[in-house]
């Protein structure tokens, strides 16, 4: 397995030791930085199965929390209860992993604040069951930090987390994941790859171009891709038709210029 690398080793052993002393952690950072792989990382670290919600518009109760259903059993029509991913890691003491939690509905997330705070304990206003968490029951959830301007977080649910500050790894870091996570071999290539998505970031955080032109996961295509293409076409493919703006587009290719 691919696991999460960072020079700052504190990241990934202070997230562990934050989840060993059940608090709950926020991951923050902007989009393809790794947050998934850390989560990914700690699950694989402390061996336990994790359940994941990636929080919407359309999330709500019974996304979080199950939902009733009738079943024929033995002839007869039953209703039973199918628990969703809350109420499963809670009693089974699993990790619950809240993908994009700033973008579900403010009335949607406020039925977690018991299982979230010191109470660690739910009642499932569906079955009326009352649920208190596994020893083992630990929360990850995740919020995209754009560079120009983000959803804000629900204050009384910010205050339920310990914050873990992620940022885009780079130089011989990021170079090590191209090398393990894509089929790029040539290291001249890894090596301008490398640059170009510094320079990328620059121009993300200047607000010339949006972060996901500049996110490692566009990287990790465009590497794969210039295994089978020229890179100047690969840039094209797995970064500027992904944008809208013209501005934006022509700002990438400018930058490809340069260094390719
Ligand atoms: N520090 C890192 N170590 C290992 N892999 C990484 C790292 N940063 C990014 N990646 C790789 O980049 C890609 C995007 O990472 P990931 O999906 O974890 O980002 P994310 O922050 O969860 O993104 P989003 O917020 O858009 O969901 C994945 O393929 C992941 O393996």
């Amino acid at each position: 397995m691919n696991l999460y690398q960072n020079d700052d080793t504190t990241i990934q052993i202070d997230a562990l030791n934050m989840l060993k002393l059940k608090k709950n952690i926020l991951l923050k950072g902007p989009t393809g930085s790794g947050k998934t792989k850390l989560a990914e990382t700690l699950r694989h670290e402390l061996d336990r199965p994790m359940h994941s919600i990636n929080c919407s518009v359309d999330l709500d109760a019974e996304s979080l929390l199950g939902f009733k259903t009738i079943e024929i059993k033995g002839g007869e029509s039953v209703i039973t209860f199918v628990e969703g991913p809350v109420i499963q890691a809670m009693k089974q003491g699993h990790l619950l992993y809240i993908d994009e939690i700033n973008m579900a509905k403010p009335e949607t997330l406020p039925i977690l604040n018991g299982v979230l705070d010191f109470r660690r304990t739910i009642t499932n206003p569906f079955t009326g069951e009352v649920i208190t968490a596994d020893d083992n029951f630990a929360v990850i959830a995740a919020i995209n930090v754009g560079y120009v301007g983000t959803l804000p977080m629900n204050e009384a649910l910010k205050n339920r987390f310990v914050v873990i500050d992620m940022d885009y790894i780079s130089g011989e870091t990021l170079k090590n994941v191209i090398r393990t996570q894509t089929l790029l071999e040539d290291e001249t290539l890894i090596e301008q790859l490398g640059k170009f998505n510094k320079d990328l970031i620059t121009m993300a955080e200047q607000g010339q171009i949006s972060e996901e032109a500049s996110s490692i996961r566009a990287l990790l295509d465009l590497c794969d891709l210039t295994t089978i293409m020229p890179v100047e076409r690969a840039v094209k493919r797995a970064i500027v038709d992904k944008l809208e703006d013209d501005r934006e587009q022509q700002a990438i290719i400018n930058a490809m210029e340069l260094t390719f």
